[in-house]
């Protein structure tokens, strides 16, 4: 990528969330490639990064949706998304959820307990529907990865076991109001190692094939997502690589395969950029003090995760220095012990890979307006949401305001 930070800064302030469409385009078309020659739909996993425009952007390539609540349904629809291209997963739906799912007709529901079965089944009824669904099974396969962002070992909330998930096959399969038409499962994120997606593929293949054989017919494979991208020094799964595991798992079975990629498309399109504000040393420690914070990109407080962090245009002896925000939080930092060069105010800093869980996990914190976001595309940028305001912040609280 060839970006010149320090013009989009001054153009649109800090903090700011920049995205590269470019590089997501040819990421989806990398992994499309890769299922060449098999029925695929690439359901792109909306939580990752749910700007509209990046949604759209994919749409027009093509991608469906993978969603987790209403909210990201209702944002596929609007971004263009095609509605027999939207999957909702997620571990608690409510009534209202389901009911608005069922109304749109959107592709499936994934479902993940027997108990939600039963009220999608009900809700379903209600409307005088089918609901497409797909059950969402728990290989208890250990993805090796963090364990915050690990789903799919039995100890986890996700999914129901393989025996649970046979009788709800074929529960649903005599329901009137059920269609299960779906397998899924997603066994965590930032996966470096083909092995547990390779396992998970061949113990959930062999669950199709024995619902086939008793006339379920599933018609949709689903493998979740979790592809792992390059933070620091990982070794990734090449596309092919992760293509030809599922290929070989699902080997004779007639089904579309569908993925649900969200960091992968977008992690490594994305930089937050953040000026400097003030540099200081305690007892001999080094702190940047810069404009943006936690609250704008939590995955250094939250999992301690890996950005490369680069002080932009600056020369100089580097020293270590923690990167922090101004929030009043000690867990309010985007590097430890980052090396610098001698900063100045206002001199820009840009943190890297964070396309994927950036924005999407931002908040209000400490009432700090949430960043704009800007594309780039073909050379040119334009912004994709404007900087949030005080007075967005606190509009749906002040007419209960009484003095
Ligand atoms: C069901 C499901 N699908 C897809 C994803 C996207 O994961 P990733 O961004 O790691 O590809 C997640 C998040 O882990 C998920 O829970
Ligand atoms: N939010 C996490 C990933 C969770 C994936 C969602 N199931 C991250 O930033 O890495």
């Amino acid at each position: 990528m060839n970006i010149d930070y320090k013009a989009l800064a001054d153009k649109y302030g800090t903090p700011l969330y920049m995205y590269d469409f470019d590089y997501i385009e040819n990421r989806y078309t990398t992994l499309k490639d890769a299922f060449a020659g098999k029925k695929s739909l690439i359901n792109y996993a909306v939580k990752a990064n749910s700007n509209l425009s990046v949604i759209a952007h994919l749409a027009k390539l093509g991608a469906g949706a993978d969603c987790v609540s209403i909210g990201e349904v209702k944002r596929a629809l609007t971004a263009g998304v095609d509605k027999y291209k939207i999957i909702f997963s997620g571990v608690g739906k409510r009534d209202d959820e389901i009911r608005e799912a069922l109304e749109q007709d959107i592709l499936l529901l994934n479902l993940e307990s027997e108990a939600e079965m039963k009220r999608v089944e009900m809700v379903a009824k209600e409307l005088g529907k089918e609901a497409r669904i797909s059950i969402r099974v728990n290989p208890n396969i250990d993805p090796q990865t963090h364990p915050y962002i690990s789903t799919g070992l039995h100890e986890n909330k996700f999914g129901v076991e393989i025996d649970m998930a046979k009788r709800m096959y074929i529960y649903a399969n005599k329901s009137e109001f059920l269609n299960p038409v779906g397998i899924h499962f997603h066994i965590g994120s930032q996966l470096t190692k083909i092995e547990p997606i390779r396992e998970s593929c061949m113990i959930v293949a062999d669950l199709v094939r024995s619902l086939k054989a008793i006339k379920i017919d599933i018609k949709f494979f689903d493998v979740g997502g979790g592809i792992g991208v390059v933070y620091d020094d990982e070794v990734t799964i090449p596309a092919e690589v992760y293509t030809q595991a599922i290929f070989e798992a699902t080997k004779g079975l007639d089904v579309t395969l569908l993925c649900e990629p969200g960091r992968y498309m977008v992690a490594n399109a994305g930089a937050f950029f953040t000026k400097v504000l003030y540099e200081k040393v305690n007892d001999g420690k080094r702190f940047v003090i810069v404009d943006g914070a936690m609250n704008d990109l939590i995955r250094p407080s939250l999992y301690n995760a890996y950005h490369k962090i680069e002080a932009v245009l600056k020369e100089g002896e580097k020293t270590p220095a923690d990167v922090v925000g101004p929030v009043c939080e000690s867990g309010d930092f985007f590097g430890k012990n980052v090396p610098l060069p001698p900063l100045e105010h206002n001199d820009l800093i840009v943190v890297h890979s964070a396309g994927a869980y950036g924005f999407t996990m931002a908040s209000n914190y400490n009432t700090r307006a949430k960043a704009a976001e800007v594309a780039l595309q073909g050379g040119k940028d334009r912004l994709i949401r404007q900087r949030e305001t005080y007075e967005d912040q606190v509009r749906l609280e002040l007419e209960y305001l009484e003095k």
